[in-house]
């Protein structure tokens, strides 16, 4: 068997590494039009920082799987197509700024109808509206030369960080498809592939509207989780009460459950806002306003919290940060990764910039002309941004550190070392819940946290 995957990013890189790694009888090969990223994934420094994937790469590269931008010939020579683009949120036209921008898929869609000699299986791994299989249907139907198409959607929901140990052993991978003959034959033939590691119990079969739908809800609980423990630790800012204790005491009933409750400076990442907004799209386009209101609360509250922070910095440095150092430690949307799309940083970052603050940033995995084009804009320069080789480098001198993202070399720095090179009174925001208060506070930091008691 031959499976191909265009698209060679977070999602298609890893998934088809796994899928190599398990699969030794199953020629892969990842296609990017992005001739830099291919190179990088054959290189021995990958494109995305992932903890366990060099590995798996090292044991399955060249042997069965390859990284290639020979798109069209790839796609001549395989039985399994995965889709796995970007589907980023729309920035022009009719539902710019919510709905999905689907060009990409469209077009693969297209090459996939110009280049097939064969009947296909074509898989949606990307992440889609509602009905997208009926668009690639529709456009492979009338482009090809009578060649069969079955699509498949089979969304992924590895995490950044952890998509190694995800992909290894998944809660549940799913699979929709047509409730017709070729459906259930070309949803076996997938199957078939997950089941040489993961139990058939966990392997979900739905038809293909309840698959792609699935995708959007479960990031939209996922998301709405950790929106409703940020709104109740600004509560638990004002009375006293400690977010973590709260989580804990309502996470113990196994009806609510302990994960996704740690209060933070936001969620970020490419994936809750764009597909929260992409579903509250869709809801108004169903003509379900109230639907989609619930939803839009979710990210409506995320950008509170992240705003939040940064003005919680200014009101407490004396109502002003103008000319005044702030070291920002953490850069990326969590920790073990090099991910930065819709990072909080980025929020804080242009918050504090606004306020005339010089700010420092220091992130292990971030590179420094990233951090630059992200917070400014390609080309763009501003002084007051710098960033530091190390955390000690970006704390030296600073008024105040803010903890964005929560690296577990935050945890174990030398703050008493660090608090005898600042201007006092020295400040401490952990933006994440990491460092031991009580501690910082021995030392003498001026240190809080989010949703934790003032003293
Ligand atoms: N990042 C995640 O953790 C994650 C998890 C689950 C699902 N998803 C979804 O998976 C999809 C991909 O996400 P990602 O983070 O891997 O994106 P990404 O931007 O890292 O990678 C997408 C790749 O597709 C390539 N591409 C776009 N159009 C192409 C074309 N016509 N031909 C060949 N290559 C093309 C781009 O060059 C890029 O390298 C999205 O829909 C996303 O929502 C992402
Ligand atoms: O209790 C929590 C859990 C997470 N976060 C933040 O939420 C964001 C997203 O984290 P996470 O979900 O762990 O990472 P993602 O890689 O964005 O993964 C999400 O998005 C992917 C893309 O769709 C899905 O595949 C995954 O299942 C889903 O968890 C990050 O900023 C986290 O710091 C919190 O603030 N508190």
């Amino acid at each position: 068997m031959n499976i191909c995957c265009i698209g060679a990013g977070y999602v298609g890189g890893p998934t088809m590494a796994m899928i190599a790694l398990k699969c030794p009888d199953i020629t892969v090969t990842v296609v990017d039009m992005n001739a830099g990223r291919i190179a990088a994934w054959n290189s021995d420094k990958l494109p995305i920082f992932e903890p366990g994937l060099d590995d798996v790469v090292k044991q399955a590269r060249g042997r069965n799987l390859f990284f290639s931008t020979d798109v069209a010939g790839q796609i001549k020579k395989s039985d399994i197509i995965f889709v796995a683009v970007n589907t980023p949120t729309k920035t022009y036209g009719v539902g710019a700024g919510r709905a999905a921008d689907l060009r990409y898929i469209e077009s693969v869609a297209r090459t996939i109808a110009e280049h097939a000699e064969s009947g296909k299986i074509i898989v949606e791994k990307s992440t889609i509206p509602v009905k997208t299989a009926d668009a690639i249907k529709a456009i492979v139907a009338s482009n090809s030369k009578g060649h069969k198409f079955e699509v498949l959607s089979n969304p992924e929901f590895l995490a950044e960080g952890t998509a190694i140990q995800d992909l290894t052993a998944p809660d549940r991978v799913l699979i929709g498809g047509e409730r017709t003959p070729g459906g259930e034959k070309a949803i076996e033939a997938l199957a078939s592939v997950y089941a040489r590691w993961v139990p058939r119990d966990r392997i979900i079969t739905t038809n293909l509207w309840s698959s792609e739908l699935s995708k959007l809800v479960a990031n939209a609980f996922l998301a709405q989780r950790i929106s409703s423990i940020n709104s109740i630790s600004a509560l638990c800012d004002a009375t006293g009460a400690d977010v973590d204790e709260v989580a804990n005491a309502i996470g113990k009933d196994s009806r609510i459950g302990p994960k996704f409750l740690k209060a933070s400076v936001g969620f970020g990442g490419s994936c809750f806002q764009k597909d929260i907004l992409n579903l509250t799209y869709l809801c108004e386009s169903f003509g379900l306003p109230e639907v989609a209101a619930y939803w839009n609360s979710v990210v409506g509250l995320n950008d509170w919290q992240k705003s939040r922070f940064a003005a919680r910095i200014v009101k407490a440095l004396f109502n002003t940060v103008a000319d005044k150092k702030i070291a920002v430690l953490g850069f990326a949307f969590k920790k073990d990764t090099n991910d930065t799309r819709e990072s909080a940083a980025i929020n804080v970052c242009r918050d504090l910039l606004s306020e005339h603050a010089k700010v420092c940033v220091y992130d292990p995995k971030v590179p420094a002309d990233e951090i630059k084009v992200d917070v400014l804009g390609k080309g763009v320069e501003n002084a007051r941004l710098s960033i530091a080789k190390d955390a000690y480098e970006a704390c030296a001198g600073a008024h105040a550190i803010a903890i964005v993202t929560e690296w577990d070399e935050f945890k174990t720095l030398d703050y008493a070392k660090i608090y005898a090179g600042m201007p006092k009174p020295a400040f401490l925001f952990d933006g994440r819940n990491i460092v031991n208060l009580a501690a910082l506070r021995q030392i003498g930091f001026t240190a809080s946290g989010i949703g934790k008691p003032a003293v």
